[in-house]
């Protein structure tokens, strides 16, 4: 069962149609760049998947569920951090633990049983800070941080719910370069995980969605981008994608080889961002089939 299923899913804001006809099946320890122009969707696509814009027509499904309002299933992380300001690092990242498995009346009348939970949530908060980089800064409020430090935080507080789908909204939008860069790294240190638990056959842990207007990026940190684009021959009636192909798999820790993906920057450009491909928007639309053509080739038939 995927991760994530969109079926046939078209989306109007009254009588403007933004999406049209978008199908799209994304499988557990994927991460997914999602790009495409301005305003053509990207955003509306990702509230389809979280729950809060359930499409006009079509399906969204998440874990086999039908997405019709917010879950525990869809994290998300937007461009400017969303933290409690009163909140220490690892208090906001075990925040929402405390939320989903307690009660005010838990809290109150059986104060060992929630200290002792308490702990347990701080643990787990400790745990995901490490991973992310941060477990120096735990005890820091987010007026301490910068803004890298808080969206690893914003990151770690999504990650701590175990989503089956992490959507990431531009989020190192408002970063500067090189700290943009060390989160993308950071992307790919998690990536790493769901190649280690894919060869000792587990389920891998971060399916992810990022929404990016950098090219570079999305194809650094993302192992699949996919083109959302009003730039074909019904787009009268909406965007829909007409890329969706594997991207180069970077390693964090060797060095940035841009010419992996000049010659596919090219292509998303032409194929997503010009308006000439009107007749032929399948043609890149091709990530299945090069994916079983993988598997079929490192299965040596
Ligand atoms: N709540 C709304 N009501 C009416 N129209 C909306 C609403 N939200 C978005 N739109 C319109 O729908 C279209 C798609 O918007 P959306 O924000 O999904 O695009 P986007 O690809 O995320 O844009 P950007 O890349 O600029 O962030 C735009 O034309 C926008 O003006």
């Amino acid at each position: 069962m995927a991760n994530l299923e969109i079926d046939h899913l078209s989306h109007a804001y009254g009588p403007k149609k933004v999406l049209n006809d978008v199908n799209l099946r994304v499988e557990a320890g994927q991460v997914l760049a999602l790009v495409g122009p301005s305003g053509c969707g990207k955003s509306t696509l990702l509230r389809a998947v979280l729950g809060t814009h359930p499409p006009t027509s079509g399906s969204v499904c998440v874990g086999g569920k039908p997405m019709l309002r917010p879950s525990r299933d869809v994290g998300i992380v937007y461009q400017h951090y969303s933290l409690f300001d009163f909140l220490t690092a690892r208090q906001n990242v075990a925040f929402g633990l405390k939320l989903d498995q307690t009660s005010t009346p838990f809290r109150l009348f059986n104060y060992p049983a929630w200290r002792k939970l308490r702990a347990e949530h701080l643990e787990q908060a400790d745990a995901l800070l490490k991973k992310v980089g941060l477990y120096a800064a735990r005890d820091q409020y987010p007026s301490q941080m910068s803004g890298g430090m808080r969206q690893r935080v914003a990151i770690a507080q999504a990650l701590i719910m175990q989503p089956r789908v992490l959507l990431l909204d531009e989020p190192f939008g408002a970063l500067d370069e090189a700290t943009r860069e060390e989160l993308q790294l950071m992307l790919l240190r998690l990536y790493e995980e769901n190649v280690r638990a894919r060869a000792e056959h587990r389920e891998p842990p971060y399916t992810v969605i990022i929404v990016t207007h950098e090219l570079n990026e999305a194809l650094f940190v993302a192992d699949r981008v996919v083109g959302l684009s009003q730039y074909h021959a019904d787009g009268a009636n909406g965007a829909t994608i007409v890329y969706d192909r594997p991207a180069p798999i970077f390693k964090p820790d060797e060095p940035k080889d841009l010419s992996k993906f000049v010659k596919q920057k090219e292509e998303l450009i032409e194929a997503v961002f010009s308006e000439r491909h009107l007749k032929d928007h399948r043609k890149y639309v091709t990530f299945w089939s090069e994916h079983e053509k993988t598997a079929v080739e490192g299965a040596g038939v």
